[in-house]
This record gives C-alpha cells, sequence and structure tokens, in this order.
C-alpha cells in the first residue's frame, strides 16, 4: 500500500501512524510536510494524523484544514483513500470533506482514556476486518470530540450507513454518540478515537488493528 501521511506544525501522532501503517500493511508510509511542493503520484492513502495542528488556534483542525494538502486533497477527485483520526477528522470537518463539526467536550474537559465503540458498519474500506455489532477499545484523546451536525444531515449519515463506530460510553456528548463517520463515495472517513495506539500487545491491546488491515484488504 502506498501511504502518505500529512504533516502539520503541530502534529503529534504522525509517528504512532505511521509505525501502525508500516507494521500490519508491510510499507513505511511517505511523511509529507503539509507545505511540501506536490504530494506523490499513485497513492492509494492520505492519512491526517491527530495532535493540535497550527496549535488548535481558532477552532481545531482549522488551520489544517486550510493548508495546501488539504485544499489540493479536496479539489482531487481520485478514488484514493483518506483517513483522519482524532485532529484528522477536524481537519477534515473543516476542510469540508466530512459533514458535521467537532465542538468542545460536554464536560469541558480533555479526555484521556480508553472507550469502548460498536462497529456499526463492516462494509467499509475502513471497517472490513471487524465484524458488525462488533465491541472494540480504543483510546481518545482530545478536548474538541464532540460531534455535531444538524438532525437532516445525522439522519441522513444514519440511513445511508455512514456511521461507521459508535460510542458505548460517550465521552464527549457526540450526537447520537458518533465516534466516527465515512462521506458519501465511502472512501474517506475520520474518526475520534486513535486505533494506531492500540495495535499490538505492548501497547495493551490490538483492537486499532482491523481498521489497518482492512484498508490493506480493500486494495485488492
Ligand atoms: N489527540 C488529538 O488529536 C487531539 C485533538 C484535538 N486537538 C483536541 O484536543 O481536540
Amino acid at each position: 500500500m502506498k501511504a502518505a501521511v500529512i504533516v502539520f506544525p503541530g502534529s503529534n501522532c504522525d509517528r504512532d501512524l505511521a509505525v501502525a501503517l508500516e507494521r500490519i500493511t508491510g510499507s513505511a508510509p511517505r511523511m509529507v510536510w503539509h507545505g511540501d511542493a506536490a504530494l506523490p503520484d499513485g497513492l492509494d492513502l492520505i492519512a491526517v494524523p491527530g495532535g493540535f495542528s497550527y496549535g488548535d488556534y481558532l477552532r481545531s483542525g482549522h488551520g489544517g484544514a486550510v493548508a495546501d494538502h488539504a485544499r489540493r486533497a479536496r479539489r482531487s477527485r481520485t478514488r484514493r483513500r483518506g483517513a483522519g483520526v482524532c485532529n484528522g477528522f477536524q481537519v477534515l470537518t473543516e476542510a469540508g470533506l466530512l459533514p458535521g463539526a467537532l465542538m468542545r467536550n460536554a464536560g469541558l474537559k480533555f479526555v484521556c482514556r480508553d472507550v469502548h465503540l460498536t462497529v456499526e458498519n463492516a462494509d467499509t474500506a475502513f471497517t472490513s476486518a471487524y465484524v458488525r455489532g462488533q465491541a472494540i477499545r480504543i483510546p481518545v484523546a482530545h478536548h474538541d470530540g464532540n460531534y455535531f451536525a444538524d438532525e437532516a444531515t445525522l439522519n441522513r449519515l444514519e440511513g445511508d450507513g455512514r456511521v461507521v463506530f459508535r460510542y458505548r460510553d460517550n465521552p464527549n456528548g457526540s450526537q447520537r454518540d458518533i465516534a466516527g463517520i465515512i462521506n458519501e463515495t465511502g472512501n474517506v472517513l475520520g474518526l475520534m478515537p486513535h486505533p494506531e495506539r492500540l495495535c499490538e500487545p505492548a501497547q495493551g491491546g490490538s483492537d486499532g488493528r482491523g481498521l489497518f488491515e482492512s484498508l490493506l484488504k480493500s486494495l485488492h
């Protein structure tokens, strides 16, 4: 798999994402500084890591969303896949690649702990290694993870099977317990929890592996 991880000033999960991608898919991703002239050709995946792009000033993810590569990815009409984790999800919503917004956590506190999720749709490029209804444990670490969208958007997401992961123990007040969604064409995923942080026993669990295994499967 040919993947690129886009790095912004303030990204702090870029290396974790790269290590997970390399160990699970067998190929090291290209680390692409957001301002570099061009994205490599023939990418299968553009991954947007967690962190505090541009210090989370203005709104979380906004700085990353207006940076060069997000704009270029938005214009691109290729079938390549995009995945944003945590701040990456915030960047994708701010860039208009995914609907809704990530607001301040309902408890107004940074939440850093493992949460339990249900895999709501296992028929996507990002989840086929899981089973529908499967319970998985994945860590969260954010202060702006409270997913918000208007009722019509939420109903559309639910109706189209685009709510891919749902919290069993909602840590942030997200509407309808939404933890992860895909876009209309199913090639862009955003999720708040960090699957790259729980991919092997040394990290305390491996429930995050399925996401990377699914991506690899989706390319064959
Ligand atoms: N771990 C992260 O990506 C943090 C996300 C984001 N900057 C927040 O705190 O909401």
